[in-house]
């Protein structure tokens, strides 16, 4: 069952697109997907025609039984998989593994996060390590079907969304953004579970803090609501309301850092709703980035602004270790907290 919003939530209008329509690069879709890229770094996903197909929406409940099940794992079953001490290589190691609560920069109390989560690296699932199996807890091979489905659904959808972009875009054939994102090649993708604690009334902080994301594009799927968005030059933050059989796409920083900030990357959060008190909720995050080698800077295309050549850019790899470390509290700093928020302004040119 999705939850309602209460009347006096304030709610976000996005635009929503349907992804069967989409693959057909239907015209009304690419320019809704466009319209909400460049506007708002948020959209709904209609997913309901493509799953009477597919049925991946089975898998998505599935999902939903698999993070009961794995988040229900005794405290210290959990700190096995301690994502701080699985080892390997950042960049290639892709993060996998658990985080408890409390281990991130957040608002609870001003200082920490409220949620624990669970990494699994698409790679892993996929069978691209070159490095052998992934170590990881049984829930996650008791669902590995719907794992693997999923995932390959999320990368096919995915391509449809950047080739609809390159297209509107009129990006340079040499350089769209789906040869950055290639569904068999390995990449940092990851699949975020994540299990929100409850808190009190009086507790009105944020479990998650305000922040962009680390990688192209973002698929959440949650029945329970508390996500919110802060739209570009607002100042209040508005509720993006749980719709069945959707999923809920922002536009990340990767995707901003290769349109020079033509395109969205969106603050968000989660919070309590008014005058409740926050309860347990669920949430997962499929978290799409560019592959380790890209170059994050605009690409060329007649309508997004060119990069200064002075600018030095990062890879994506490298992109990745300076975000993470500022979403850990053990390295958050003030004067580089734009790194959490997104692209630093004075690292653009305008030209139009
Ligand atoms: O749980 C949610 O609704 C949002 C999660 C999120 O923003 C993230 O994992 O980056
Ligand atoms: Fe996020």
């Amino acid at each position: 069952m999705v939850e309602n919003l209460p009347p006096n939530a304030p709610t976000a209008n996005l635009q929503t697109v349907d992804l069967e329509r989409l693959i057909e690069q239907s015209e009304d879709e690419i320019n809704k997907l466009l319209r909400a890229s460049v506007l708002d770094g948020f959209f709904y996903l209609d997913l309901r025609s493509i799953s009477a197909k597919n049925g991946i929406l089975e898998h998505v409940n599935d999902i939903f039984t698999l993070e009961e099940e794995l988040f229900g794992l005794d405290n210290s079953e959990k700190l096995k998989y301690d994502v701080d001490k699985m080892g390997g290589k950042f960049g290639k190691m892709k993060l996998s593994g658990y985080k408890p609560m409390g281990r991130n920069f957040g608002g609870i109390g001003g200082k920490s996060d409220g949620f624990e989560s669970y990494s699994i690296p698409k790679d892993g699932i996929l069978n691209l390590e070159e490095t052998g199996d992934f170590v990881r807890p049984p829930p996650i091979d008791a669902h590995k079907e719907s794992l693997e489905k999923f995932i390959a659904f999320v990368q096919h959808a995915s391509q449809a969304i950047y080739k609809a972009l390159s297209s509107a875009l009129c990006l340079d054939p040499s350089e769209v953004f789906e040869n950055f994102h290639r569904p068999n090649m390995q990449s940092p993708d990851l699949l975020r579970l994540l299990k929100y604690h409850p808190q009190p009334i009086t507790e009105r902080g944020a479990p998650q803090t305000p922040h962009t994301d680390l990688g192209s594009l973002t698929f959440l799927f949650t029945r329970q609501n508390g996500l919110q968005v802060l739209p570009r030059g607002a100042q209040d933050w508005l509720y993006v309301a749980c719709k069945p059989g959707h999923a809920v796409i922002n536009l990340g920083d990767g995707m901003s850092l290769l349109s020079n900030g033509l395109l969205q990357s969106c603050l968000h959060r989660v919070a309590p709703l008014p005058s409740e008190a926050f309860k347990t909720r669920y949430s997962f995050a499929y978290l799409q980035r560019a592959e380790d080698d890209t170059i994050m800077r605009g690409l060329k295309s007649p309508v997004i602004p060119k990069s200064d050549p002075q600018a030095r850019s990062h890879t994506s790899a490298e992109w990745l270790v300076k975000k993470f470390g500022m979403l850990r509290g053990a390295t958050y700093s003030k004067e580089e907290s734009w790194v959490l928020t997104g692209v630093k302004p004075q690292q653009l040119i305008t030209t139009q």
